[in-house]
């Protein structure tokens, strides 16, 4: 794959991407997380990447999201998803979801989303997400104990490469052999002609050692199951947990009884011979002072104790010859001497729980001639020392040997069973998704070309001109209100529409409804509607309700973005909350019936809210359908609205109803009320003249 081909990455990029494992499969998985552990490149950039990487796949020519205020619903829905994440990762990989007027990406993550809207989020499952991360590579792993040995060159340079964990020695015969395993626990010797020679230490002759790594370096598979331990246990928890155990192409109990016997640092835990050497060997200097003390205690008392009886002719000897008291210990306590050093012994042997060959080594710690105090011989410890490290490394070896050839053939599962898991987050976050705002996918009405093709919006128009969206009982995700306590809303526009109705009666809801279904959609995602159906838009363009009256500069720019607006058309969607704010209200109504005339003459899709509904219609010179968002009646002085559009009808404005409130409230009345003399208009009268105003 050509990186450099990729929107937004240049060469500099390209050389970071390459630097990763497989960087064409986090593209085309839109692992971000993958993407952003590449040097340089920051989360927020690998979203970019990752988005430009499906782009290409699509040819998809970007920029449907054409205001700022479209952008904006894209923002609050993803961040919506984002919420219902778990782990980091799916919060990043939400990001490459984006809206796409090209159909093949926008069935792509339909057949994701479908699957993803039939799961369910149990909260234990998302519990168990919690540990879930990418897989962390283990870092470089040195072991010092071990060595290779060759007398080839060509030999050497293919062992330095294929098992840098050991070091690699050139020796010239078996003379070299022998003096590389006086430094090395273990030597293992690359060439055959090593076969059969007999040197001291642990060599080992295996001409196919670079074949099997896994069993010259245990450690090499050990690291990466150590590293990852906690997140593998936790994707482990995590199938289980959602049942999904016979989906992944791995044994989860033969794994988790492998990673059960790995420490944190990779060496294998649970082994009670390993256990018992290790303790024996870290306790040996210790142990043996107090096997001392013993001795000594037993001596003393028994001295203590005891009536020496001695002849004069053996004191004389005794003070002529300068003998010490150890040749009387001999002769008088012999007995004593040897319980004291039995004692020492046995509490020795017990006390680090040695084996019979290691007990006769331990019994030579402390020797059968008397002396007073008993001392132990340092190099029969020493002795004792090197055997039980040594013990202790063949056993720790054979059992990472042992665990590495159980656990080696697990890597694929268990990278397969993380990735898995945490596209599970994925997939609950589109559920819950679902769940929370009462989704359903849509259904498009393809054009002809269905925006696959690099034609931009061809196709068959004449469904299209026919097709704008419908949307059933939609509820809009941005209104900050429990899903309960939200009207679900109708509505249905083909070609250009206005949207009349009472103030806050839900126009600029239903426009943000809209945009959100529209955005959701062409992201491939579930909508939130019973029901919706629309075409596929090229653009989105979504203009937000102007703050007040424009200054001329401000004016001018934005009548220039409705004229490059009215440009375009036939596949875009655009969405317009009370322009008529930005100058006159008569000026206004000619400008806008302008607008929507270029639209309508492109064949683009509209919705313009606008209390000037009337005068505009009257001013286009087509006839362009009026919605109405209608209050029903006043229920205690409020007014209440039916919040789904009337088709082909305008209506009524809020200030009317007010007017009529007052009118009935204030009853009918006739007379006339003189005043001074003269002739006054009594306040019903008043109200009447108002409302036939209004008619
Ligand atoms: N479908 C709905 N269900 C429940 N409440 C809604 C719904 N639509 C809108 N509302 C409520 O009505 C309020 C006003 O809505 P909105 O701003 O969309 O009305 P509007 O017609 O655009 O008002 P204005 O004419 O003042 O611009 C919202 O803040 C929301 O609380």
């Amino acid at each position: 794959m050509d990186l450099e081909s990729i929107p937004g990455v240049g060469e500099k990029t390209a050389r970071a991407l390459s630097d990763l494992d497989d960087p064409e499969r986090a593209l085309r998985a839109g692992d971000v997380a993958t993407i952003a552990s590449a040097p340089g490149i920051t989360q927020g950039r690998a979203a970019r990447i990752a988005r430009g990487a499906i782009r290409r796949e699509h040819d998809d020519p970007g920029g449907f999201l054409a205001t700022d205020r479209a952008r904006e619903i894209y923002r609050e829905v993803l961040s919506l998803l984002k919420e219902r994440t778990v782990t980091a990762y799916a919060a990043q990989r939400v990001e490459t979801f984006y809206p796409s007027p090209r159909r093949s990406r926008i069935e792509e993550v339909q057949t994701f989303a479908r699957e993803s809207i039939s799961r369910e989020a149990d909260p234990a499952i998302l519990e168990a997400l919690e540990g879930v991360e990418p897989l962390r590579t283990p870092g470089d792993v040195r072991v010092r104990e071990r060595c290779l040995a060759t007398t080839d060159a060509e030999r050497y340079s293919a062992a330095r490469e294929a098992i840098p964990e050991l070091s690699v020695e050139v020796v010239e015969d078996a003379q070299g052999l022998a003096e590389l395993a006086r430094g090395y626990s273990t030597v293992i010797a690359l060439d055959e002609s090593f076969a059969g020679v007999t040197v001291e230490g642990d060599v080992q002759v295996r001409p196919d050692a670079l074949e099997t790594p896994a069993e010259i370096v245990p450690e090499r598979p050990l690291a990466f199951f150590a590293r990852n331990r906690d997140r593998i246990t936790a994707a482990i928890d995590v199938h289980r947990t959602a049942g999904l155990a016979d989906e992944v192409d791995c044994d989860l109990d033969a794994l988790e009884d492998g990673l059960s016997r790995l420490e944190p640092d990779g060496t294998v835990a649970g082994d009670d011979e390993l256990d018992r050497l290790t303790v024996a060997a870290d306790d040996l200097d210790a142990a043996v002072g107090t096997a001392e003390t013993v001795a000594n205690d037993h001596l003393r008392d028994a001295i203590r104790e005891e009536d020496v009886t001695i002849e004069g002719s053996d004191l004389l000897s005794l003070v002529e010859r300068g003998a010490g008291v150890d040749s009387l210990l001999s002769r008088e306590l012999a007995d004593e001497f040897a319980a004291a050093v039995a004692a020492a012994r046995e509490y020795l042997i017990d006390s680090l729980d040695l084996d019979a060959g290691e007990a006769e080594l331990a019994r030579r710690i402390f020797g059968d001639e008397p002396t007073f105090p008993v001392e132990r011989d340092e190099d029969a410890t020493a002795r004792l020392r090197e055997e039980l490290v040594a013990a202790k490394e063949r056993r720790a070896g054979k059992l990472k040997r042992e665990l590495a050839a159980d656990l080696a053939d697990q890597r694929d599962g268990a990278r397969e069973l993380v990735r898995a898991a945490l596209e599970l987050d994925v997939e609950l976050a589109i559920a819950r998704f679902a769940e929370d705002f009462g989704c359903t996918m849509p259904e498009f009405v393809w054009d002809a070309d269905g925006g696959g093709g690099s034609g931009g919006s061809g196709g068959d128009t004449a469904t299209n001109a026919n097709t704008g969206f419908t949307i059933e009982a939609g509820r809009s995700p941005l209104l900050d209100e429990p899903l309960e306590a939200i009207d679900p809303v109708d509505y249905e526009v083909a070609g250009v529409a206005l949207l009349s109705g009472v103030n806050s009666g839900g126009k600029t809801s239903l426009l943000d409804l809209t945009a959100s279904v529209v955005v959701l959609a062409h992201m491939g995602l579930p909508v939130p509607a019973e029901r919706a159906q629309l075409r596929r838009f090229d653009d989105l363009h979504y203009h937000a309700k102007t703050q007040g009256t424009l200054d001329a500069g401000a004016f001018e720019s934005t009548v220039r973005e409705f004229a490059d607006l009215a440009q375009g058309g036939e596949g875009s969607l655009v969405l317009v909350d009370e322009l008529e704010s930005i100058t006159e209200p008569g000026a206004s109504a000619k400008i806008i019936a302008g607008i929507l005339e270029a639209l309508h003459e492109n064949g683009a899709t509209a919705v313009f809210v606008s209390h000037l509904a009337d005068e505009i219609r009257e001013m286009a010179g087509f006839a362009v359908t009026v919605d109405g968002i209608e209050a029903v009646g006043l229920v205690e002085g409020e007014l209440e609205v039916n919040r789904s559009p009337v088709k082909n009808h305008l209506a009524r404005s809020t200030p009317e109803l007010i007017v009529e409130k007052l009118a009935t409230e204030a009853g009918t009345d006739d007379s006339v009320r003189a005043n001074g003399g003269t002739e006054t208009v009594s306040e019903p009268q008043f109200y009447d003249r108002l409302l036939e105003k209004f008619e």
